[in-house]
């Protein structure tokens, strides 16, 4: 079912949906979800200046916003960027690509922010936090003048959580089971699960800030959203969930059919 695009400025159709180009006689060639992160991304970079500071969101379709910097950087068409990274990951695709880092401690306001997101809903609030990094990319989206959301059609949705993926929340490894257990017990309905790692023979998953995720499953949605931060913030051993409630400015979203600008 389409989700409900209230606050749309624009819609882009068609024309602007070209890539990857291919040659006039050969058919079209359908958009694959690739493509359309792809989209969204050039498209989030648009708005970046010579003389930024840009926080670098990390995952699949943030890294091609990164990759969309360090080419325009490249060819001379943005100077003096300064990057600051979300993830160790990001840090590595950055450095890797030439663009100038630093850190909030050195450059606490951000420009622009640009990153993916695995849910957003009507009025543009995020779950954030399924590949493992939302504390940091929560720290440097609060700092930003203005956060660009880039996401293809796939991560609309009514209402945050009732996709059945997780809701992220960050804890301390110490007694992370008990901490579960007992934002488990916050909602009806909530399944809590530590985040493992195939990689690791089921070890739990570790963040770039050596904590632990427990992935928290609504059945019956997350309810109130302001109400479940407050909630799980207040249990001892958590230190951020990965709801991001507020904090998007325009969300750039790459369907079949075009691209959509939301804004606040
Ligand atoms: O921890 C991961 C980040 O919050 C990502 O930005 C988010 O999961 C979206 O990732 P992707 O663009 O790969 O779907």
């Amino acid at each position: 079912m389409a989700i409900p695009l209230p606050r749309c400025l624009y819609t882009e159709k068609g024309a602007s949906m070209s890539s990857p180009p291919c040659p006039s006689s050969s058919p079209a060639i359908p958009l694959s979800q690739e493509d359309l992160k792809k989209i969204a991304a050039h498209k989030a970079v648009d708005y970046v200046k010579s003389g930024m500071v840009i926080g670098l969101g990390t995952g699949s379709t943030a890294q091609h916003a990164v990759a969309r910097i360090a080419e325009l950087l490249n060819q001379g068409e943005l100077t003096n960027i300064i990057g600051i990274p979300t993830s160790k990951q990001t840090l590595d695709q950055a450095v890797a690509l030439g663009i100038p880092l630093s850190d909030l401690d050195d450059h606490p306001t951000v420009d622009v922010a640009i990153d993916g997101a695995d849910e957003v809903d009507t009025e543009l609030n995020l779950i954030k936090g399924r590949g493992g990094s939302l504390l940091r990319e929560k720290m440097v989206e609060a700092s930003a003048k203005k956060f660009i959301v880039i996401v293809d059609e796939s991560k609309l949705v009514r209402g945050l959580g009732s996709s059945g993926h997780a809701l992220p929340v960050e804890v301390v490894p110490f007694c992370a089971k008990n901490t579960a257990r007992k934002l488990e017990r916050l909602f009806d309905g909530c399944k809590a699960e530590i985040r493992v790692c195939r990689q690791r023979n089921g070890e739990p998953f570790v963040t770039d800030n050596a904590n632990y995720i427990v992935n928290l499953f609504f059945e019956k949605g997350i309810g109130n959203l302001e109400a479940a931060s407050e909630r799980i913030l207040g249990v001892e051993g958590v230190i951020e969930h990965g709801m991001f409630l507020g904090m998007a400015t325009t969300v750039v979203v790459a369907g079949k059919s075009g691209v959509t600008f939301l804004d606040k």
